[in-house]
């Protein structure tokens, strides 16, 4: 795909900053001097006396680190329209975890920010019944690792301290009235 003249270190720099790398080869041994370095699209060897390294195939997240009630903008998160701004607490109750055989992977994480490495990750493994409750800002970016196999269920619960704001009002009307009836008897 590419072929260009540079350092082993600096080919490993490149390779990662295309998303269609799948590698690099050169002729020859591992050197620190700079190498005739051809890029790969797709990983096939061939031929004798070249040198190839393989890009690790990084997991992809199934839901990416992301706030709930902000968006990303640089190292920051904006909290205003178009998302979900008036969001003040979040839920998620896992209905299900990989011990029942219906998927593998999704473990549920906290991340210190946007860019931090899988190292850094708070991770909560689904279980029925297992709730995990959090500020809704961006003091809590979460996300979802990959599910490898299956399909993961779980259910999310957004809060809101603004009556105005909450998507079922008619929900809170009745539980007005029926603790308004409850007071009453
Ligand atoms: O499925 C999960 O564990 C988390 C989902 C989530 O963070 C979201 O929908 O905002
Ligand atoms: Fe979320």
């Amino acid at each position: 795909m590419l072929v260009e003249a540079m350092t082993v270190q600096q080919a490993k720099a490149k390779c990662e900053e295309m998303p269609e790398c799948a590698g690099f080869t050169f002729a020859g041994r591992p050197t620190a001097e700079p190498v005739t370095v051809h890029f790969k699209r797709a990983w096939i060897l061939e031929g004798e006396g070249w040198t190839s390294y393989r890009r690790a195939a990084r997991p992809e997240d199934s839901h990416p680190a992301h706030a709930d009630n902000c968006f990303r903008r640089g190292a920051g998160c904006a909290r205003e329209a178009p998302f979900f701004h008036w969001r003040s607490h979040s839920a998620i109750l896992f209905l299900h975890g990989p011990e029942s055989g219906d998927f593998s992977g999704g473990d549920f994480f906290f991340t210190p920010d946007w860019e931090s490495e899988g190292a850094a990750r708070v991770r909560v493994v689904p279980k029925a019944g297992r709730l995990v409750a959090f500020t809704a800002g961006e003091e809590n970016i979460h996300g979802v690792e990959e599910v490898t196999n299956g399909t993961r269920c779980a259910l999310a619960i957004w809060l809101t301290l603004d009556a105005e704001l909450a998507e079922h009002r008619d929900e809170l009307r009745t539980a007005r009235s029926l603790l308004a009836a409850h007071k009453g008897t």
